[in-house]
C-alpha cells in the first residue's frame, strides 16, 4: 500500500537498534512475539499484535473472539486481514493512538522484561526493520540505509522516553476515548498492573511460603 511521503525518517542502520524477527535482537519489541501476554477486562489476549487487530473490529465480538483465539500473532494478524471489510470506518485515523495504548499496556504488564530491554537501547533510535512496511516501520534502501515512517519504533522511543528513562512505570492504562472502544460488547476497563504475569522469581517466592 502507497503511504504518504509525510513524516517519513531516513536512518543509518549503524547508527540504531533494529527489531526485526522475535528470536533476534530486541525481538521482544515486536508484536509479532509470543511472550508478552496482555490482560485487558479478565480476558487475555495472547499477544499485542493480537490486541491492536481485534480492536478495529470493536464493534464486531465475532471477529475479536476469532482474533484473539490465536495463540500465534502473525495468525492473529492473517484472521484480522479476512474481516477487514467490517472494520472500524474511523481505523486509519485512530490506529496509531490504538497501537499506543497496546503497547503502554504492553510495557506496563512485562515491565520486568522491557524495560531493561528499552534501557539496553540507550538514546539510539529504535527502528523496525520491514521488507515492504513503511508505515509501521523502515526498509533497506541501500548504502545502509533505512527508510520509513517508523511508527513503532518511534512510539517505543516515547515510552522509553516517558517512562524507562525516568522509571516512572506505568501502573494503570485508561482506554482510549473512542466512541464504541468495547471488546466482546463491554467497554474496557482503565487496566492497571496487578501483577496478573508473575515474573519466574516472584513466582517462586510466592510458592515457597506454602
Ligand atoms: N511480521 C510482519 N509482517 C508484516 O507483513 C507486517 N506488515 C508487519 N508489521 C506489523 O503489523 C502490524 C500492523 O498491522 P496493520 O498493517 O496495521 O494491519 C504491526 O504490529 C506491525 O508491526 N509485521
Amino acid at each position: 500500500m502507497a503511504i504518504s511521503k509525510r513524516n517519513i525518517r531516513i536512518y543509518n542502520r549503524n547508527e540504531v537498534i533494529t527489531f526485526s524477527k522475535t528470536n533476534e535482537a530486541f525481538g521482544e519489541l515486536s508484536n509479532m512475539s509470543s511472550s508478552f501476554p496482555l490482560f485487558v477486562n479478565d480476558i487475555i489476549v495472547p499477544s499485542s499484535e493480537a490486541l491492536y487487530q481485534a480492536m478495529r473490529y470493536s464493534l464486531f465480538p465475532k471477529a475479536q473472539n476469532e482474533i484473539i483465539r490465536q495463540a500465534s500473532p502473525m495468525t492473529a494478524k492473517m484472521i484480522s486481514k479476512k474481516y477487514n471489510p467490517y472494520s472500524r470506518q474511523d481505523w486509519e485515523l485512530i490506529k496509531l493512538k490504538v497501537m499506543r495504548w497496546v503497547m503502554e499496556i504492553k510495557l506496563s504488564q512485562h515491565w520486568n522484561k522491557l524495560a531493561p530491554i528499552l534501557e539496553e537501547t540507550g538514546n539510539k533510535a529504535i527502528v523496525e526493520l520491514s521488507y515492504k512496511d513503511q508505515f509501521w516501520g523502515a526498509k533497506n534502501i541501500g548504502n545502509n540505509q533505512l527508510e520509513g515512517k517508523n511508527a513503532l519504533g518511534r512510539l517505543w522511543m516515547d515510552l522509553r522516553e516517558k517512562h524507562v528513562l525516568t522509571n516512572n512505570k506505568i501502573e494503570c492504562v485508561a482506554p482510549l476515548a473512542i466512541a464504541g472502544f468495547r471488546l466482546y460488547d463491554h467497554d474496557i476497563d482503565t487496566i492497571c498492573d496487578e501483577d496478573h504475569f508473575l515474573n519466574n522469581e516472584e513466582e517462586g517466592q510466592l510458592f515457597a511460603v506454602v
